[in-house]
Protein backbone atom coordinates (compact mmCIF):
# COMPACT_ATOMS: atom_id res chain seq x y z
CA UNK A 1 0.00 0.00 0.00
CA UNK A 2 1.52 3.54 -1.10
CA UNK A 3 1.03 5.72 1.64
CA UNK A 4 2.44 9.60 1.82
CA UNK A 5 3.18 11.62 5.25
CA UNK A 6 2.63 15.40 5.25
CA UNK A 7 4.63 16.71 7.62
CA UNK A 8 6.96 14.12 8.14
CA UNK A 9 9.90 16.56 10.26
CA UNK A 10 7.81 16.81 13.03
CA UNK A 11 8.07 14.10 16.07
CA UNK A 12 4.83 12.20 14.84
CA UNK A 13 5.62 12.78 11.00
CA UNK A 14 9.29 10.87 12.12
CA UNK A 15 7.53 8.66 14.42
CA UNK A 16 5.49 7.22 11.52
CA UNK A 17 8.63 7.07 9.85
CA UNK A 18 9.88 4.58 12.33
CA UNK A 19 6.92 2.78 12.69
CA UNK A 20 5.72 2.16 9.04
CA UNK A 21 9.99 0.93 8.61
CA UNK A 22 8.38 -2.32 10.51
CA UNK A 23 5.48 -2.61 8.19
CA UNK A 24 5.29 -4.99 5.98
CA UNK A 25 2.46 -3.78 3.93
CA UNK A 26 3.17 -0.29 3.46
CA UNK A 27 5.44 1.65 0.82
CA UNK A 28 6.48 5.17 1.43
CA UNK A 29 5.63 7.43 -1.08
CA UNK A 30 6.04 11.26 -0.38
CA UNK A 31 7.14 12.55 3.29
CA UNK A 32 7.18 16.66 3.09
CA UNK A 33 8.64 19.51 4.54
CA UNK A 34 8.68 23.64 4.40
CA UNK A 35 11.36 24.53 5.38
CA UNK A 36 13.42 21.53 4.68
CA UNK A 37 12.25 20.90 1.25
CA UNK A 38 14.90 19.12 -0.93
CA UNK A 39 16.64 17.62 2.25
CA UNK A 40 17.25 13.63 2.62
CA UNK A 41 15.07 12.63 5.88
CA UNK A 42 18.35 11.01 7.69
CA UNK A 43 20.48 14.14 7.38
CA UNK A 44 17.50 15.80 9.37
CA UNK A 45 16.84 12.02 11.55
CA UNK A 46 20.35 10.44 11.45
CA UNK A 47 18.35 7.55 13.56
CA UNK A 48 16.69 7.01 10.03
CA UNK A 49 20.02 5.90 8.11
CA UNK A 50 19.94 2.06 6.72
CA UNK A 51 15.64 2.70 7.09
CA UNK A 52 14.76 6.16 5.31
CA UNK A 53 16.75 8.27 3.15
CA UNK A 54 13.90 9.70 1.26
CA UNK A 55 14.26 13.81 -0.16
CA UNK A 56 11.47 15.58 1.40
CA UNK A 57 9.26 16.87 -0.90
CA UNK A 58 6.51 20.10 -0.49
CA UNK A 59 3.05 20.23 0.44
CA UNK A 60 3.29 22.23 -2.84
CA UNK A 61 3.38 19.02 -4.84
CA UNK A 62 0.10 18.39 -3.34
CA UNK A 63 -1.69 17.42 -6.44
CA UNK A 64 1.27 14.44 -7.47
CA UNK A 65 1.24 13.09 -4.00
CA UNK A 66 -3.18 12.15 -3.55
CA UNK A 67 -3.06 10.78 -6.81
CA UNK A 68 -0.47 8.58 -6.36
CA UNK A 69 -1.50 7.60 -2.40
CA UNK A 70 -3.82 5.24 -1.21
CA UNK A 71 -3.43 6.96 1.90
CA UNK A 72 -1.67 9.72 3.68
CA UNK A 73 -0.97 10.98 7.24
CA UNK A 74 -0.97 14.69 8.32
CA UNK A 75 1.24 15.39 10.88
CA UNK A 76 0.66 19.33 10.74
CA UNK A 77 -0.05 21.90 13.03
CA UNK A 78 -3.83 22.50 13.35
CA UNK A 79 -5.74 24.71 11.16
CA UNK A 80 -3.28 23.76 8.22
CA UNK A 81 -4.40 19.86 8.09
CA UNK A 82 -7.78 20.68 6.57
CA UNK A 83 -6.70 22.41 3.68
CA UNK A 84 -4.20 19.90 2.89
CA UNK A 85 -7.27 17.46 3.22
CA UNK A 86 -9.73 19.37 0.97
CA UNK A 87 -7.18 19.39 -2.01
CA UNK A 88 -5.82 15.47 -1.23
CA UNK A 89 -10.09 14.32 -1.28
CA UNK A 90 -10.19 16.85 -4.66
CA UNK A 91 -7.52 15.05 -6.79
CA UNK A 92 -7.78 11.54 -5.17
CA UNK A 93 -11.55 10.69 -3.73
CA UNK A 94 -10.66 7.56 -3.20
CA UNK A 95 -7.84 8.46 -0.63
CA UNK A 96 -8.01 7.58 2.84
CA UNK A 97 -6.93 10.39 5.26
CA UNK A 98 -5.51 10.23 8.94
CA UNK A 99 -4.93 13.75 10.56
CA UNK A 100 -2.70 13.58 13.63
CA UNK A 101 -4.11 17.03 14.36
CA UNK A 102 -7.51 18.42 15.75
CA UNK A 103 -8.89 19.27 12.51
CA UNK A 104 -11.10 16.36 11.65
CA UNK A 105 -12.00 15.58 15.56
CA UNK A 106 -15.32 16.91 16.49
CA UNK A 107 -18.47 16.03 14.77
CA UNK A 108 -19.67 19.67 15.94
CA UNK A 109 -17.33 21.87 13.91
CA UNK A 110 -19.13 25.14 15.48
CA UNK A 111 -17.05 23.40 18.86
CA UNK A 112 -14.00 22.87 17.31
CA UNK A 113 -13.75 27.23 16.12
CA UNK A 114 -14.57 27.92 19.51
CA UNK A 115 -11.56 26.33 21.41
CA UNK A 116 -9.31 26.50 18.64
CA UNK A 117 -9.96 30.03 17.75
CA UNK A 118 -9.67 29.23 13.63
CA UNK A 119 -12.65 28.79 11.15
CA UNK A 120 -13.10 24.89 10.51
CA UNK A 121 -12.78 25.42 6.15
CA UNK A 122 -13.67 21.56 5.35
CA UNK A 123 -17.04 20.95 6.98
CA UNK A 124 -18.46 19.24 4.82
CA UNK A 125 -15.91 16.23 4.97
CA UNK A 126 -17.15 12.96 7.13
CA UNK A 127 -14.79 12.23 9.39
CA UNK A 128 -14.88 9.61 11.94
CA UNK A 129 -13.11 10.28 15.35
CA UNK A 130 -10.33 7.63 15.37
CA UNK A 131 -10.52 5.57 18.73
CA UNK A 132 -9.80 3.00 17.84
CA UNK A 133 -11.14 0.38 20.43
CA UNK A 134 -14.60 2.42 20.92
CA UNK A 135 -15.08 3.40 17.22
CA UNK A 136 -13.38 0.24 14.83
CA UNK A 137 -16.65 -0.20 12.73
CA UNK A 138 -16.83 3.20 12.14
CA UNK A 139 -12.66 3.63 11.04
CA UNK A 140 -13.90 0.49 8.98
CA UNK A 141 -15.48 2.77 6.93
CA UNK A 142 -14.12 5.83 7.58
CA UNK A 143 -12.36 8.18 4.63
CA UNK A 144 -11.50 10.37 7.05
CA UNK A 145 -10.04 9.83 10.77
CA UNK A 146 -9.33 12.66 13.25
CA UNK A 147 -6.35 10.75 15.16
CA UNK A 148 -7.23 11.22 19.02
CA UNK A 149 -5.05 13.66 21.01
CA UNK A 150 -2.55 12.09 23.34
CA UNK A 151 -4.27 13.37 26.75
CA UNK A 152 -7.00 12.36 25.37
CA UNK A 153 -6.18 8.65 24.33
CA UNK A 154 -5.46 7.90 27.77
CA UNK A 155 -7.88 8.96 29.59
CA UNK A 156 -10.95 8.37 27.31
CA UNK A 157 -9.66 4.32 27.62
CA UNK A 158 -9.44 4.87 31.43
CA UNK A 159 -12.81 6.38 31.65
CA UNK A 160 -14.84 4.73 28.96
CA UNK A 161 -15.70 1.63 30.87
CA UNK A 162 -17.19 3.51 33.93
CA UNK A 163 -19.36 5.83 31.69
CA UNK A 164 -20.44 2.98 29.69
CA UNK A 165 -21.91 0.78 32.57
CA UNK A 166 -23.05 3.40 34.46
CA UNK A 167 -21.38 3.69 37.54
CA UNK A 168 -19.99 6.92 38.07
CA UNK A 169 -21.57 10.19 38.88
CA UNK A 170 -20.76 11.74 35.65
CA UNK A 171 -20.88 15.20 37.18
CA UNK A 172 -17.91 14.32 39.19
CA UNK A 173 -15.00 13.59 36.96
CA UNK A 174 -11.61 14.93 36.99
CA UNK A 175 -8.36 14.19 34.78
CA UNK A 176 -5.50 15.21 36.11
CA UNK A 177 -2.67 13.88 33.44
CA UNK A 178 1.22 14.43 32.79
CA UNK A 179 2.91 14.49 29.85
CA UNK A 180 6.69 14.39 28.41
CA UNK A 181 7.80 17.50 26.70
CA UNK A 182 7.49 15.48 23.22
CA UNK A 183 4.17 16.44 23.66
CA UNK A 184 4.30 19.71 22.84
CA UNK A 185 6.31 19.02 19.26
CA UNK A 186 9.72 19.69 18.18
CA UNK A 187 9.59 23.28 17.16
CA UNK A 188 11.48 25.58 19.86
CA UNK A 189 9.30 27.53 22.39
CA UNK A 190 10.92 28.92 25.74
CA UNK A 191 8.27 26.51 27.68
CA UNK A 192 10.12 23.41 26.33
CA UNK A 193 13.80 24.90 27.25
CA UNK A 194 15.85 22.08 29.01
CA UNK A 195 16.26 24.44 32.02
CA UNK A 196 13.15 25.57 31.88
CA UNK A 197 11.47 21.96 32.42
CA UNK A 198 14.49 19.69 33.93
CA UNK A 199 13.74 19.18 37.86
CA UNK A 200 10.11 21.21 37.95
CA UNK A 201 6.76 19.90 37.09
CA UNK A 202 4.07 22.54 36.52
CA UNK A 203 0.37 22.38 35.36
CA UNK A 204 -0.73 24.64 32.59
CA UNK A 205 -4.17 25.66 30.97
CA UNK A 206 -5.82 24.41 34.18
CA UNK A 207 -10.07 24.94 33.07
CA UNK A 208 -9.03 25.82 29.40
CA UNK A 209 -7.00 23.10 27.44
CA UNK A 210 -8.19 22.44 24.11
CA UNK A 211 -8.24 18.49 25.33
CA UNK A 212 -11.71 18.75 27.65
CA UNK A 213 -14.01 19.41 24.52
CA UNK A 214 -12.56 16.07 22.93
CA UNK A 215 -12.64 14.22 26.06
CA UNK A 216 -16.21 15.26 26.50
CA UNK A 217 -17.40 14.86 23.76
CA UNK A 218 -16.30 11.45 23.20
CA UNK A 219 -17.64 10.58 26.77
CA UNK A 220 -20.76 11.88 26.44
CA UNK A 221 -21.37 9.95 23.25
CA UNK A 222 -20.76 7.17 25.38
CA UNK A 223 -23.52 7.81 28.21
CA UNK A 224 -25.93 9.35 26.00
CA UNK A 225 -25.73 12.62 27.74
CA UNK A 226 -23.64 15.61 28.03
CA UNK A 227 -20.39 15.20 29.88
CA UNK A 228 -19.01 17.91 31.68
CA UNK A 229 -15.07 17.51 33.21
CA UNK A 230 -12.38 19.26 35.45
CA UNK A 231 -9.34 18.82 33.52
CA UNK A 232 -5.67 19.54 34.32
CA UNK A 233 -2.49 18.83 32.04
CA UNK A 234 1.21 19.09 33.76
CA UNK A 235 4.41 18.96 31.92
CA UNK A 236 7.26 16.82 33.35
CA UNK A 237 10.97 16.48 32.64
CA UNK A 238 10.99 13.22 30.27
CA UNK A 239 10.91 13.03 26.77
CA UNK A 240 7.59 10.88 25.99
CA UNK A 241 4.91 9.40 28.12
CA UNK A 242 1.44 10.45 29.20
CA UNK A 243 -0.04 9.34 32.26
CA UNK A 244 -3.73 10.15 33.39
CA UNK A 245 -5.36 9.78 36.53
CA UNK A 246 -9.30 9.85 36.74
CA UNK A 247 -11.05 10.23 39.54
CA UNK A 248 -14.58 9.93 39.81
CA UNK A 249 -17.74 9.13 42.35
CA UNK A 250 -19.10 5.79 42.14
CA UNK A 251 -22.67 5.68 42.31
CA UNK A 252 -24.09 4.17 45.39
CA UNK A 253 -24.35 0.56 46.03
CA UNK A 254 -21.14 -0.15 42.83
CA UNK A 255 -19.31 -2.67 44.01
CA UNK A 256 -15.38 -3.25 43.78
CA UNK A 257 -16.14 -6.17 41.29
CA UNK A 258 -18.86 -4.52 39.02
CA UNK A 259 -15.73 -1.88 38.42
CA UNK A 260 -13.57 -4.62 37.68
CA UNK A 261 -15.77 -6.28 35.34
CA UNK A 262 -16.64 -3.09 33.05
CA UNK A 263 -12.77 -2.89 32.64
CA UNK A 264 -12.42 -6.71 31.73
CA UNK A 265 -16.03 -6.48 29.67
CA UNK A 266 -14.58 -3.63 27.46
CA UNK A 267 -10.85 -4.61 26.94
CA UNK A 268 -10.20 -8.15 27.53
CA UNK A 269 -9.66 -9.16 24.27
CA UNK A 270 -8.19 -5.64 23.13
CA UNK A 271 -4.66 -6.35 22.35
CA UNK A 272 -3.63 -3.12 22.78
CA UNK A 273 -5.20 -2.34 26.36
CA UNK A 274 -3.20 -4.26 29.21
CA UNK A 275 -5.51 -3.99 32.16
CA UNK A 276 -3.23 -3.91 35.48
CA UNK A 277 -5.99 -4.73 37.51
CA UNK A 278 -8.12 -3.69 41.05
CA UNK A 279 -4.78 -2.03 42.58
CA UNK A 280 -2.63 -1.77 39.49
CA UNK A 281 -0.27 0.95 39.05
CA UNK A 282 0.42 2.03 34.92
CA UNK A 283 3.83 3.40 34.52
CA UNK A 284 5.17 5.62 31.32
CA UNK A 285 8.13 3.34 31.50
CA UNK A 286 6.25 0.01 30.50
CA UNK A 287 5.07 1.47 27.41
CA UNK A 288 7.43 3.60 26.16
CA UNK A 289 7.83 3.08 22.58
CA UNK A 290 4.84 0.97 22.18
CA UNK A 291 1.17 1.49 21.06
CA UNK A 292 -0.22 -0.23 24.66
CA UNK A 293 -2.52 1.61 27.15
CA UNK A 294 -1.50 0.18 30.51
CA UNK A 295 -4.95 0.70 32.62
CA UNK A 296 -4.97 0.43 36.83
CA UNK A 297 -8.22 0.96 38.80
CA UNK A 298 -8.70 1.67 42.65
CA UNK A 299 -11.45 2.18 44.81
CA UNK A 300 -11.41 4.51 48.19
CA UNK A 301 -14.22 3.43 50.60
CA UNK A 302 -13.38 6.35 52.29
CA UNK A 303 -14.42 9.02 49.61
CA UNK A 304 -16.04 6.39 47.52
CA UNK A 305 -14.20 7.37 44.75
CA UNK A 306 -12.96 5.67 41.62
CA UNK A 307 -9.16 6.06 40.57
CA UNK A 308 -7.95 4.96 37.25
CA UNK A 309 -4.48 5.59 36.22
CA UNK A 310 -3.80 5.35 32.71
CA UNK A 311 -0.34 5.42 30.87
CA UNK A 312 1.15 5.48 27.30
CA UNK A 313 3.58 6.54 25.26
CA UNK A 314 2.16 10.09 23.53
CA UNK A 315 3.67 9.90 20.38
CA UNK A 316 3.11 6.02 19.84
CA UNK A 317 -0.63 5.34 21.30
CA UNK A 318 -1.34 9.03 21.67
CA UNK A 319 -0.44 10.08 18.02
CA UNK A 320 1.42 7.67 15.08
CA UNK A 321 1.13 4.69 16.74
CA UNK A 322 -2.69 4.49 17.13
CA UNK A 323 -2.41 6.42 13.57
CA UNK A 324 -1.44 2.90 11.74
CA UNK A 325 -3.69 0.85 13.80
CA UNK A 326 -6.04 3.24 11.77
CA UNK A 327 -4.69 2.61 8.88
CA UNK A 328 -4.38 -1.07 9.38
CA UNK A 329 -8.39 -1.35 10.12
CA UNK A 330 -8.80 1.10 7.11
CA UNK A 331 -7.17 -1.16 4.78
CA UNK A 332 -8.67 -4.33 6.25
CA UNK A 333 -5.32 -5.38 7.20
CA UNK A 334 -4.35 -7.65 10.71
CA UNK A 335 -4.93 -4.54 13.29
CA UNK A 336 -1.53 -5.21 15.05
CA UNK A 337 0.81 -4.95 12.32
CA UNK A 338 3.90 -2.80 12.14
CA UNK A 339 2.91 -1.95 15.75
CA UNK A 340 4.08 -5.48 17.94
CA UNK A 341 7.65 -4.11 18.89
CA UNK A 342 8.06 -4.72 22.88
CA UNK A 343 8.28 -1.47 24.80
CA UNK A 344 12.00 0.04 25.05
CA UNK A 345 13.10 -0.39 28.71
CA UNK A 346 14.50 0.83 30.60
N1 LIG B 1 3.58 15.61 19.81
C1 LIG B 1 2.59 14.84 20.25
O1 LIG B 1 2.73 14.09 21.23
C2 LIG B 1 1.27 14.87 19.56
C3 LIG B 1 0.96 15.76 18.55
N2 LIG B 1 -0.27 15.72 17.92
C4 LIG B 1 -0.61 16.64 16.83
O2 LIG B 1 0.06 16.22 15.64
C5 LIG B 1 0.37 17.35 14.83
C6 LIG B 1 1.88 17.38 14.61
O3 LIG B 1 2.50 17.48 15.89
P1 LIG B 1 4.06 17.34 16.12
O4 LIG B 1 4.62 16.35 15.19
O5 LIG B 1 4.25 17.18 17.57
O6 LIG B 1 4.54 18.81 15.70
P2 LIG B 1 5.98 19.34 15.31
O7 LIG B 1 5.97 20.79 15.69
O8 LIG B 1 7.03 18.46 15.86
O9 LIG B 1 5.97 19.21 13.72
C7 LIG B 1 5.10 19.94 12.91
C8 LIG B 1 5.22 19.53 11.45
O10 LIG B 1 4.41 20.43 10.71
C9 LIG B 1 5.21 21.13 9.75
N3 LIG B 1 4.78 22.54 9.76
C10 LIG B 1 4.91 23.40 10.77
N4 LIG B 1 4.32 24.58 10.45
C11 LIG B 1 3.82 24.42 9.21
C12 LIG B 1 3.12 25.27 8.34
N5 LIG B 1 2.82 26.52 8.67
N6 LIG B 1 2.72 24.77 7.14
C13 LIG B 1 3.03 23.50 6.78
N7 LIG B 1 3.73 22.66 7.59
C14 LIG B 1 4.10 23.11 8.79
C15 LIG B 1 6.64 20.95 10.19
O11 LIG B 1 7.43 20.86 9.03
P3 LIG B 1 8.56 21.88 8.59
O12 LIG B 1 8.81 22.85 9.71
O13 LIG B 1 9.73 21.01 8.27
O14 LIG B 1 8.00 22.53 7.40
C16 LIG B 1 6.62 19.60 10.89
O15 LIG B 1 6.78 18.55 9.93
C17 LIG B 1 -0.15 18.58 15.56
O16 LIG B 1 -1.43 18.91 15.08
C18 LIG B 1 -0.21 18.10 17.01
O17 LIG B 1 -1.12 18.82 17.74
C19 LIG B 1 -1.19 14.79 18.29
C20 LIG B 1 -0.95 13.88 19.28
C21 LIG B 1 0.28 13.88 20.01
C1 LIG C 1 3.10 18.72 26.45
C2 LIG C 1 2.21 19.45 25.46
O1 LIG C 1 2.39 20.62 25.18
N1 LIG C 1 1.23 18.75 24.92
C3 LIG C 1 0.31 19.26 23.94
C4 LIG C 1 -0.68 18.21 23.54
C5 LIG C 1 -0.27 17.48 22.30
C6 LIG C 1 -1.45 17.01 21.48
O2 LIG C 1 -1.95 15.92 21.52
O3 LIG C 1 -1.92 17.99 20.75
P1 LIG C 1 -3.18 18.13 19.77
O4 LIG C 1 -4.43 17.86 20.47
O5 LIG C 1 -3.13 19.56 19.33
O6 LIG C 1 -3.01 17.21 18.65
C7 LIG C 1 -0.49 20.44 24.51
O7 LIG C 1 -0.76 20.48 25.69
O8 LIG C 1 -0.95 21.24 23.68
Amino acid sequence: MKVSIIGATGYTGEELLRILAGHPAVEILYITSESRTGTQINEIYPHFTRFHDGILASVQEIDKIAAESQAVFIGLPHGHAMEVGKKVRAVNPKIKIIDLGADYRFRNADLYEKWYKVPHTHREAQAVYGLTELYRSRVREAEIVGNPGCYTTASILALAPLVVSKLIDLATIVVDAKSGVSGAGRGLNLGSHFAEVFESVKAYSIAGHRHTPEIEQTLGELAGTDVIISFTPHLIPMTRGILSTCYASLKPGVSAEAVDAAFTAMYDNEYFIRLLGRGGYPATKNTRGSNFCDIGWHIDPRTGRVIVVAAIDNLVKGAAGQAVQNLNVMFGLDEQMGLTQVPLYP
